[in-house]
């Protein structure tokens, strides 16, 4: 089976100005990566830019949204669907980001539902899962983010354009990056948790990717570890330098 290859996420959040979009593609522009068979990068500005970026940014990098609704359009005030995602041709999307699951209540099924509906249009997605402090200090952490991921193979069949994203709330934005160890040890169980209930294919194809206070600093040695096949990386995303050493991993 074809390695893995290697993912790098930029989820920019709810931040930036149009000039701020502007100076972060310029830069992502000139840095100088990996080929595209080595690494994918995708980047994730908030929707009102991401035409914007889509027109500026190189060909060899591509975007997406941050979220999308549960199903087909229609009188949903606020909402963005994923078929106007796909007329925008945009490829990827950010699903179930425990900041929407936290601040809006989306809950693991109504995140299963959005997964399988994007899916469904053709947009590959980048399912978000993690634990909160409570939870690891309960020694939940598996339990957690198996019944998150559960939610999800319940209402999909095809796992062939889903990137799992192994984001532990406590080292969101804290800057209290989860070691090595403890990244590896969940992604580990994550893969195992799938090739036990989805199948051995697909545990060893799909992508586990890691979020949560990656940086420059600290992303080699996370990148270092097996189970670990790329990052989404928040803060440090809207900082180009994020690609230099992120890119020359692993
Ligand atoms: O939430 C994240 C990516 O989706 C991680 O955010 P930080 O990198 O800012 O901790």
């Amino acid at each position: 089976m074809a390695p893995r290859k290697f993912f790098v996420g930029g989820n920019w959040k709810c931040n930036g100005t149009g000039d701020d979009v502007k100076k972060i593609v310029t830069l992502l522009n000139e840095a100088e990566v990996p080929s595209e068979d080595v690494v994918e990068v995708v980047v994730s500005p908030p929707f009102v830019f991401l035409q914007q970026v889509k027109g500026l940014l190189r060909p060899d990098f591509s975007v997406a949204a941050q979220n999308c609704w549960v199903r087909k359009g229609g009188a949903f005030t606020g909402e963005i669907s994923a078929e106007m995602l796909v007329n925008l041709q945009v490829p990827w999307v950010i699903l179930g980001h425990s900041e929407r699951r936290a601040l809006l209540g989306e809950s693991n099924d109504f995140v299963a539902d959005k997964v399988a509906y994007a899916l469904s249009q053709g947009i590959n997605v980048i399912a978000c899962i993690g634990e909160t402090l409570e939870q690891r200090e309960a020694g939940t952490t598996m339990e957690v983010v198996a019944a998150q991921t559960k939610a999800i193979a319940e209402k999909i069949s095809n796992w062939t354009n889903v990137v799992l994203a192994y984001e532990p709330v406590w080292a969101i934005g804290t800057g209290k990056v989860a070691t090595p160890a403890q990244a590896q040890e969940v992604h580990d169980g994550l893969r195992k948790w799938l090739q036990t209930n989805v199948t051995p294919a697909v545990a060893e194809s799909t992508r586990i990717i890691y979020g949560g206070s990656v940086n420059g600093a600290n992303c080699k040695e996370l990148a270092a570890k097996p189970d670990v096949d790329g990052f989404l990386v928040g803060g440090a995303s809207l900082k180009v330098i994020f690609l230099f050493p992120l890119l020359s991993s692993p």
